[in-house]
């Protein structure tokens, strides 16, 4: 399930037009396959009305309006801007007259049943003037069911901001998904949004990584396997004050399928710790050791920041390691504004929205708005991989690509399931050949558990330390072979 940027959905319509594929011709797919997905939903009693606006996006509902009349379903096809100005959405409209069906300018008597947004898609530029602002308040007054074609009236395809915008059942999107599908406030219209396909090539450089995604890249271990084939990862983590921080991460990390674990952190919280992860070793005051150059061996992969608060340390710990060849997983307290200086091996960040404000300088509102391309250009300039938290988490890859994450729910909107997930990186990366995926499951896997848990306990009273008692049936499920 790709992503799509105007920009992109752009360049696919033209390059299809180029090799023979019309516009007309879209059009028409696009019109005929959301008639034959939105009848799965409709009555044929319902009385539908279809709202058209001047461009392509009314033309997908002209060319939906002459199959549902052509089925005998009763709909009013109106245009309340003026007839269709662009080149398809006219020949559309021309062929509709030509057959018969009936349309207005202005709306009908209601009640309708099922309203249908075709005013606006990707072309949509902001602000709305009052007379769409009017329609759209009188639409979202209306007790009908309302879905919202490509993108629901009101937000822009590429950014999350969005002020009155059509309030959606169901938004069918065109080709793939657009970006403000998963940004704020603009994903609070949506409603249930589905991809719907139009026969173009499917090619992007974001995507949704789905279960399709894990159980690919997931596999049953070898039966001749040993710890050793699943390596060695660093910890450093947790406080006197914080020894749980450090609990959660290595439970995330062993019951992920590490092979064997270090956890750097001070005495006190390794005696805590030890009492429920007994199969990790502990490296005692850890932070002051790596500090001062003290590395353990065989190390494959570290990770650093749960319930750490000594930025001094912190910052001498990571320049110790910053020339070490191992994926390096930044979190939480080690997430200070640095300057990531180029470094060989892979440097992977996980912060929350609060987290990122800070190293961007944006604010959360922005950032919310816009999470995708933020964390992309991140990605690029500091040449680090971004896994930027919270619902929709996003993945973002230096090379300019990246998966957008749709488990999880508020159960995890909790302390403590940001170090769990921190460990599930760690654990994944050192166990799985391939880093992308190993971050991409590590995210999904963390939220299918809250999903998991969320069966069978209300959100509210689902902690941290939960989700990895699920993890194992939850991968049961997914790696079958
Ligand atoms: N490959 C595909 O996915 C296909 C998608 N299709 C549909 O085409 C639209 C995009 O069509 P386009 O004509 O480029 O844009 P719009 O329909 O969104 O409208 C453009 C039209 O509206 C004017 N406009 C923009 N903002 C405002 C505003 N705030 N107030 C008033 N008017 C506004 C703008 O000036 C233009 O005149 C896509 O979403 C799909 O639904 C194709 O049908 C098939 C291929
Ligand atoms: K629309």
């Amino acid at each position: 399930m790709f992503i799509y940027r105007e920009v992109e959905i752009r360049k696919a319509d033209e390059t299809a037009a180029q090799n023979g594929l019309s516009g007309n011709a879209l059009m028409e797919t696009a019109g005929r396959s959301l008639f034959l997905r939105i009848k799965e939903i409709l009555n044929k009693n319902s009385r539908i009305l279809i709202l058209s606006g001047r461009g392509n996006n009314g033309g997908d509902g002209i060319v939906l309006a002459r199959y549902l009349n052509q089925w005998g379903y009763k709909v009013d096809l109106v245009f309340p801007f003026g007839e269709p100005k662009s080149d398809s959405a006219s020949e559309h409209f021309r062929y509709y007259k030509s057959v018969g069906y009936s349309w207005s300018t202005s709306i009908g008597d209601g009640p309708y049943d099922v309203i249908i947004d075709a005013l606006l898609g990707v072309g949509t530029r902001l602000p709305l003037n009052q007379s769409y602002q009017d329609l759209l308040k009188w639409c979202n007054q209306q007790h009908a069911l309302k879905i919202a074609i490509d993108i629901p009236t009101g937000v822009l395809a590429d950014r999350g901001e969005a002020d009155i915008a059509f309030h959606a059942d169901y938004t069918f999107s065109l080709h793939g998904f657009k970006p403000s599908t998963f940004l704020l406030p603009s994903n609070t219209y949506f409603g249930q949004a589905e991809s719907i396909d139009i026969g173009l090539p499917q090619d992007a450089k974001w995507k949704i990584w789905s279960e399709k995604n894990v159980k690919r890249t997931m596999k049953k271990r070898g039966s001749n396997s040993h710890k050793g084939t699943f390596g060695t990862g660093l910890l450093v983590a947790g406080t006197d004050e914080m020894p749980g921080s450090a609990m959660l991460a290595g439970l995330g990390a062993m019951k992920i399928g590490i092979g064997k674990l270090v956890i750097a952190t001070t005495p006190y919280a390794a005696s805590i710790i030890a009492t429920r992860l007994p199969e990790a070793t502990y490296l005692h005051d850890g932070l002051n050791k790596l500090a001062v150059g003290t590395f353990p061996d065989g190390i494959r992969a570290m990770a650093i920041g749960p319930g750490l608060t000594d930025e001094k340390l912190i910052d001498q710990v990571l320049e110790n390691v910053w020339e070490k060849e191992i994926p390096l997983v930044i979190d939480a307290g080690a997430l200070g504004k640095r300057e990531f200086a180029p470094r060989k091996a892979p440097i992977i960040i996980t912060p929350h929205p609060g987290e990122f404000s800070r190293l961007t300088g944006l604010s959360v509102k922005e950032i919310e708005a816009n999470r995708l391309e933020i964390s992309s250009q991140f990605a690029l300039q500091k040449n680090v991989i971004v896994v930027l938290k919270g619902a929709n988490t996003v993945i973002a890859f230096p090379n300019g690509t990246g998966f957008i994450n749709r488990t999880g729910n508020a159960a995890l909107a909790k302390g403590g399931s940001g170090d769990t997930l921190t460990g599930m990186i760690l654990g994944l990366i050192c166990s799985e050949s391939d880093i992308t995926s190993a971050i991409a499951n590590a995210v999904y896997l963390h939220g299918l558990c809250a999903d998991e848990l969320v069966k069978e306990q209300n959100e509210r009273s689902i902690v941290a330390g939960d989700i990895t008692n699920v993890l194992g049936r939850v991968m049961n499920r997914l790696i079958t072979d």
